[in-house]
């Protein structure tokens, strides 16, 4: 292998508790690249560091790093680990020993519980470390690609987000295709295989030339030929001091290759040294046969540390002045003089290893500045100086502003969304669609209603035209048999609502009602007009008064158990009656005397026209406009908190992350793409309200629109907000859907506020969707402005739900990050 670990001048690694480093000058001039300075011979690395040389010796040093999950076990237990610059750094250890957990503390993704790691001297997270950004190129464990892109896309979406060109993308993409032997580049990736996604995983942290590379395992289920050609170029890469690579492996030879081994066991770093140098010291041919001896002796160190501390702890807690251990079983137990007197296990201490490591750092490492090349084994080579910047350094140079990582991320929906082109009609209609069916089944008066009739006088409503008579004058003073009131008062029923059935008797009539074929009946006494008319002073051979009262009384007994049926039978009676009057007005003018007309009883109340809506204004105009806001509410909260959720879980998101974008940017990102979908989806929904279903905005229907937007904004955000709190996809719908109803319920939506408890209605107010559903009717019935009492608080209830949405969102999202 030709770097600079092979260099004699490069002394294998330094032991643990080697304390200073000497520094060597490099014996030849190999590196064309690099400006060589004189070095005086044995000076210490602390004295070139920090009196010749600005750049940090480590790209990445983690000292006393203690880290574990939600304060369980702990995974990484006084870690140490130095990665010097220009080197390939192999991490081995078993499944589970806390490689990941480390690098993601590495990149950013997690935070260390107790101890430092610098990356290029600096805490990642902050701007000098370039971590999160475009120094690291990190392939995590995950593929953590989106499958909807092709290779080129995503090849893109990340050269965007690294602020390169796009002839560098195209640059970068035709070596990386060549290179890792990828399909073509406008192959979409969810159709490749296994080992081709983990390709294009690869392809994807190299990008833009990083400093520092950072892969997670990328040889696995790689071919040996490829896995073979990805090594060769890694060593390429560091050939040139310009590249830094951590890399973990579970193919324990192949790390054969790089200049530093860290062999990790239970959260602790048992050894760091290059290759060459374990195979020497442990005297065996096998990486694989270092680790497994190591993996052994750190199991019987760990075993004695424990016997220790049962020796001391038993020593000072029942001080004994001796102790003597014998083995029952697997066990220690520890006698005085023959006697059991207790057992005691404790932790197995602190590990000393690397305790006395030196780490030398400096804060001002800049790219393209030069770096110091320190080998290893504490000897260094020349401050390496300012070398030539070649095509592909250039890409480091570049800077990302926020505008072009949002471009990117805007491009990246757009592409997703028009690749689920099946998914996005359906979105796009689907709040239009159940619009419809609202206006369809909600609303109506109920039709074809069953009614019982009861009623002496003679009508003939089998009769095509019995109806007509409600055209005529019902009474004819003159021939008195003839006059049909109640025929009169029946045909003025609303034809649509009623099927009359003619019964015989009250006990029959009843008994239809009991046995569910009908809703009610309507009986007319005997002698029907007649008592009317002597009620009215139209006749004077007329009964006692009691019994014209009587008999001119209608009986209606009805089915109340449906309560809007019920509701509307008693309403349409009550309406009837007024238009039987006033038809008898009409009709009857001329035809019979004045004084009678002037007696027919009117219903004591004097409706003017409605100040605003209908006489006869729909439920469904009451019910629609809400329902709207209730399901654009809801369905950006399923997809938004559906789609951070697959990010978080693919790897795609923390990916982005360590790449520089922000989790704003990426919130808002989608926030945006999301936004041209909510204008169509309102759009849509209005046209078929206000065309199809005739239901009239008399307020602006931009302000309508605005409004449903942002309550749009709000259910998106509350989405975020709930993908904080879920692992899982269908955890996030089925969270989603619990909240719909009581949304849709409390804050107003299908039936009026006023209805409520009173305490109740304090709840509702306190609902993201109340005061907009407020607002929308006064708009769209009331035709009121945002400068109306009951307008403005919608939007302004709205924007704050917002407000607060996002900064729980931000706030969990950055608490949850440092677990
Ligand atoms: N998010 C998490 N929450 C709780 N425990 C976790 C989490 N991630 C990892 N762990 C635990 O931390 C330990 C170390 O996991 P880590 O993924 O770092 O190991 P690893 O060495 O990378 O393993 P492998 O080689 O199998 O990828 C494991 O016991 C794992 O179960």
């Amino acid at each position: 292998m030709n770097n600079t670990f092979d260099n004699p001048a490069f002394e294998k690694s330094p032991s643990p508790s080697e304390h200073s480093i000497t520094v060597t000058k490099e014996p030849n001039g190999d590196n064309e690249d690099l400006e060589m300075e004189d070095l005086s011979d044995n000076q210490t690395v602390q004295d070139i560091f920090y009196t010749t040389c600005d750049p940090p010796i480590s790209a990445i040093s983690v000292r006393n790093a203690h880290k574990s999950y939600h304060k369980g076990t702990p995974v990484l237990t006084d870690f140490h680990m130095r990665v010097p610059i220009g080197t390939i750094y192999s991490l081995l250890g078993s499944s589970g020993c806390g490689k990941t957990t480390l690098l993601s503390c590495c990149v950013g993704i997690r935070k260390l519980d107790k101890g430092d790691i610098l990356v290029f001297g600096h805490k990642p997270g902050t701007k000098e470390s370039g971590v999160p950004g475009r120094r690291v190129g990190f392939m995590p464990q995950e593929l953590s690609i989106y499958n909807e892109l092709t290779i080129q896309e995503a090849l893109n979406f990340y050269g965007r987000i690294y602020g390169m060109k796009r002839d560098q993308i195209f640059e970068s993409t035709s070596f990386l295709v060549d290179f890792l032997d990828l399909p073509k580049a406008s192959r979409r990736v969810g159709s490749l295989s296994g080992g081709q996604k983990r390709r294009v995983s690869i392809a994807l942290a190299l990008i833009h030339d990083p400093e520092l590379l950072i892969l997670d395992e990328p040889t696995v289920g790689v071919d040996p030929l490829l896995r073979e050609s990805i090594w060769n170029h890694l060593v390429k890469l560091v050939t040139s001091g310009r590249t830094t690579v951590i890399i973990t492996t579970h193919y324990i030879e192949e790390a054969r290759q790089s200049n530093v081994i860290g062999i990790m066991r239970n959260g602790r770093l048992l050894a760091e040294k290059s290759p060459e140098a374990l195979l020497i010291e442990y005297k065996v041919t096998l990486l694989e046969d270092i680790v497994l001896t190591l993996c052994r002796q750190d199991r019987e160190e760990k075993k004695r540390q424990r016997d220790d501390n049962v020796e001391t702890s038993a020593k000072t807690e029942w001080g004994l002045s001796s102790i003597t251990k014998r083995k029952i079983g697997s066990e220690s137990t520890i006698v005085e003089e023959g006697t059991i007197v207790g057992l005691r296990y404790e932790s197995a201490g602190k590990n000393g290893n690397n305790d006395d490591a030196i780490f030398v750092e400096s804060p001002k490492l800049r790219p393209g500045t030069g770096v110091l090349a320190v080998h290893n084994n504490g000897h260094i080579s020349a401050p390496l100086k300012q070398r030539r910047l070649s095509t592909r350094e250039n890409i480091r140079m570049n800077h990302s502003t926020q505008i072009q990582k949002l471009t990117a991320l805007l491009i990246k929906n757009f592409i997703i969304l028009m690749r689920n082109i099946g998914f996005l009609i359906f979105i796009f209609f689907v709040p239009a669609i159940q619009v419809i069916l609202i206006c369809l089944t909600i609303g109506s008066d109920p039709k074809s209603l069953l009614l019982g009739v009861i009623n002496p006088e003679n009508c003939d409503y089998l009769s095509k035209n019995w109806r007509d008579i409600g055209k005529e004058c019902p009474i004819d003073t003159d021939a008195l048999e003839n006059s049909t009131l109640s025929c009169f008062y029946l045909s003025n029923l609303p034809e649509e609502s009623y099927i009359l059935e003619k019964e015989t008797s009250e006990f029959n009539a009843l008994q239809r009602i009991q046995k569910g074929y009908t809703y009610g009946y309507i009986e007319f006494p005997r002698d029907y007009t007649s008592n009317v008319l002597c009620k009215f002073g139209g006749k004077f051979d007329c009964p006692s008064h009691d019994e014209v009262i009587a008999g001119s009384n209608i009986i209606l007994e009805l089915d109340m158990s449906n309560k809007q049926i019920g509701q509307t039978m008693k309403r349409i009676f009550v309406d009837t009656y007024a238009k039987t009057t006033e038809a008898i007005k009409t009709n009857c003018q001329g035809k019979i005397k004045d004084t009678i007309l002037s007696s027919v009883a009117d219903l004591p109340y004097t409706f003017k026209k409605p100040v605003y809506g209908k006489d006869d204004t729909s439920f469904r105009e009451f019910l629609a406009p809400s329902i709207l806001l209730g399901l654009l509410f809801f369905f950006p909260l399923c997809s938004s908190g559906v789609s951070y959720i697959t990010e978080k879980k693919s790897g795609t998101l923390d990916r982005a992350l360590v790449a520089g974008v922000g989790t704003t940017e990426l919130m808002g990102g989608f926030l945006i793409s999301q936004v041209g979908i909510l204008l169509g989806q309102a759009g849509f929904a209005f046209l078929i309200l206000t065309q199809v279903f005739r239901i009239e905005i008399l307020g602006s229907i931009s302000l309508a629109l605005s409004l449903t937007i942002l309550v749009g904004i709000s259910g998106m955000s509350a989405g975020f907000l709930l993908a904080m709190f879920c692992s899982e996809e269908v955890q996030a719908v089925l969270l989603a859907i619990g909240t719909f109803f009581p949304n849709i319920l409390l804050a107003g939506m299908v039936w009026p506020l006023e209805g409520m408890e009173r305490g109740l209605q304090y709840v509702s107010y306190l609902l993201p969707c109340t005061l907009a559903c407020e607002s929308m009717r006064s708009i769209i019935s009331r035709g009121w402005g945002l400068g109306h009492g009951s307008v403005w608080p919608g939007f302004l209830s709205t924007l704050a739900w917002i407000i607060v949405y996002w900064v729980l969102a931000v706030t969990v999202h950055k608490i949850r990050n440092k677990i």
